[in-house]
């Protein structure tokens, strides 16, 4: 079994001392930043004028342009979105780093798909938590974390591993599990696991599910809490215990369903398209294409999520969970 970092696996914390700068103040920037200040690091924030930055001086940081950031760090955190970091990077980041200096990211894309060539003199690593950055900073201010991969593409210091583990500690992922990887193997399995079956994957089956109840003649409310709202609750048990777990709490006749039917929807056809949307990742062609729709103003990506938000699940879904104070509503 490969090595799981826990908390004692990380003795010395290579951040102290150190400015760590977290550019981008969304989904994982605010997170790593009020996780890492929590710990006791020193952070600033480096953002562009607007409402991450108003969030991020709101939350008591010091904010800055990135530039400036980048020019006051020693570690260099980069959760600016995939698609802007290439522009951001040399334009802002990389005239400002210096010998010693860390830059680091929460996801490989850039490096690995050579948008980024970072200098020789920085040591270059990624930290990438397992979910959503929203949630990397709710479950560590309840006591727990999201678990997370750490990779080291260069060490120019020597230290590049224990700075990358320290960091990882001082976002909290190691209260919970931190495994090694590499940039390849991060960068393909990440953006696989988000196609093929926690986001495109499971929103294309969940409508699927919806759209064949309604158009058989049943209540969009019933089809709804059918498909999506019991979907958390079978997710949880999968994630407590497995499938086993999951099926022991199920009935009989749904245990013997998911067997007989379960395989009729996920074909080896679903499986042979997985493989060709891997092949895609691997090849680069996806990469490729997200970056060639950035250049052209994101208009399919626009068009696609202005589709998508007009679906029917998700203004029946807006209507009931309107009634349902007991889930969460905020990010
Ligand atoms: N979302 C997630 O949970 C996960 C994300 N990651 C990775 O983390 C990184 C960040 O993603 P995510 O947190 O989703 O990003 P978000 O879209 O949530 O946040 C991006 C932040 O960057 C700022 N920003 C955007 N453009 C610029 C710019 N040109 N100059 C300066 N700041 C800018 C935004 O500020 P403004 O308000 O001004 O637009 C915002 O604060 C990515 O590499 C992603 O792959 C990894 C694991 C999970
Ligand atoms: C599953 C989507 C993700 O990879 C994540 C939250 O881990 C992302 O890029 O946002
Ligand atoms: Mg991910
Ligand atoms: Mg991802």
């Amino acid at each position: 079994m490969t090595k799981v970092y826990y908390e004692d696996a990380v003795t010395t914390n290579e951040l102290e001392g150190k400015t760590i700068a977290i550019l981008g103040y969304g989904s994982q920037g605010h997170a790593h930043a009020q996780n890492l200040r929590d710990n006791g690091n020193q952070v600033i924030i480096g953002v562009r004028k607007g409402k991450s930055a108003d969030a991020a001086s709101k939350d008591g940081f010091d904010v800055y342009p990135v530039f400036e950031a980048t020019k006051k760090a020693d570690i260099v955190m980069v959760l600016a979105p995939d698609e802007v970091q290439g522009k951001l990077y040399q334009e802002e980041i990389e005239p400002n780093l210096v010998d010693g200096n860390a830059l680091v990211f929460a996801h490989g894309f850039n490096i690995h798909f050579d948008v980024i060539v970072p200098p020789k003199n920085v040591d270059v690593f990624l930290v990438a938590p397992k979910g959503p950055g929203h949630l990397v900073r709710r479950t560590f201010v309840e006591g727990f974390a999201v678990p997370a991969l750490f990779a080291v593409y260069q060490d120019a210091t020597g230290k590049a591993r224990e700075v990358a583990l320290s960091y990882a500690k001082g976002i909290g992922a190691t209260r919970v599990g931190v495994l090694e990887t590499t940039f390849k193997e991060e960068t393909e399995t990440d953006l696989f696991g988000e196609q093929a079956v926690l986001c495109g994957g499971t929103t294309h089956l969940v409508q699927a599910g919806f759209e064949t109840l309604v158009e058989a003649g049943y209540q969009p409310e019933i089809a709804y809490f059918e498909v999506l709202h019991e979907l958390k609750l079978i997710v949880d048990l999968m994630y407590e215990g497995g499938m086993e777990k999951m099926r022991y709490s199920i009935s009989n006749t749904a245990e013997y369903g998911d067997y007989v039917s379960g395989p009729r929807i996920v074909t080896s056809e679903t499986k042979a398209h997985m493989k060709e949307v891997l092949a895609d990742i691997q090849s680069g062609k996806f990469a490729k294409d997200f970056v060639a729709d950035n250049a052209n103003g994101f208009k399919e990506f626009h068009r696609m999520r202005e589709e998508q938000k007009g679906h029917q699940i998700e203004k029946v879904g807006a209507e009931l969970r309107a009634m349902m104070p007991f889930v969460k509503k905020d990010a």
